[in-house]
């Protein structure tokens, strides 16, 4: 049975103690769900420790980083490497969030970079696609995002693709309160999943979490998730709101 993920993006948000105050006010709910679920926490670099430590001992919570670098180490001022990720324990990482690849440039090809170092380091790739309202209304939205899937994805053999979750983010439905209906994001999440078992097999498809991210808010994330292929979400602005998001985590099937 495929896992049932609440991820939230906290994105650059939050000074330290509120983040701290945040995560109290959600782990006090001490929401276990069940076994095939999953609650990550991506948070900036800087609190990625105290996230740690705070989760720590809780089963199925994990702590995430919001990017990588796709070098390993060196003279690259600024970057976050995977080895200085897994270092401090971190097992997750997002890449390929349509903000990073819209403001820093990151590409397919890069991406396909991170996806490895990640994996050589046995973490967990949280993998986001999604397309641009101009792509969405020209009608060609899933050979936009099939072609981001193959181009960063489809390189790496079945047994390492079933340790990637699949984050699909419509751009439009980002920060605007604009969600995705359940038809198109059940459509999307269906038509990803047919693309990976044309590729790998039915059975792979079927291990891999697809979420969906995009104005995922209390009262919409029940009638969302609950789409056959909708494996839960990937939450930015309603993540921040401990009352909202201990509310997408229990709608989770
Ligand atoms: O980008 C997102 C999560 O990565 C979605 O953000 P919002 O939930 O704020 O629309």
């Amino acid at each position: 049975m495929r896992k049932q993920i609440a991820a939230a993006n906290w994105k650059m948000n939050l000074t330290y103690s509120e983040g701290q105050q945040l995560l109290s006010d959600i782990l006090k709910e001490n929401i276990g769900g069940k076994e095939n679920h999953e609650v990550i926490f991506a948070v900036p670099f800087p609190y990625l420790a105290m996230a740690k430590e705070k989760t720590n001992g809780i089963q199925n919570y994990h702590i995430a980083a919001q990017n990588c670098s796709h070098k390993k180490s060196g003279a690259y001022t600024g970057e976050v490497s995977v080895g200085m990720l897994k270092s401090i324990d971190v097992n997750y990482c997002i890449i390929g969030h349509s903000e990073r690849r819209e403001y820093f440039n990151e590409t397919n090809e890069v991406l396909a970079e991170k996806v490895n170092l990640l994996l050589e380091a046995g973490m967990t790739p949280i993998f986001c696609c999604g397309e641009p309202l101009s792509i969405r209304e020209a009608g060609t939205q899933n050979e936009f995002v099939a072609n981001q899937l193959k181009e960063s994805l489809f390189h790496l053999n079945a047994d390492d693709i079933k340790k990637v979750i699949i984050a699909y983010e419509p751009i439009w439905a980002i920060g605007t309160g604009k969600t995705a209906t359940t038809e198109q994001a059940q459509e999307m999440h269906a038509y990803l999943r047919s693309v990976i078992a044309a590729q790998y097999g039915a059975d792979v498809a079927n291990e891999i979490s697809i979420l969906y991210g995009g104005s995922v808010k209390a009262n919409n994330a029940k009638e969302l998730f609950a789409c056959a292929d909708v494996d839960g979400g990937l939450v930015g602005g309603a993540s921040l709101i401990a009352t909202e998001f201990v509310e997408i985590i229990k709608a989770l099937k």
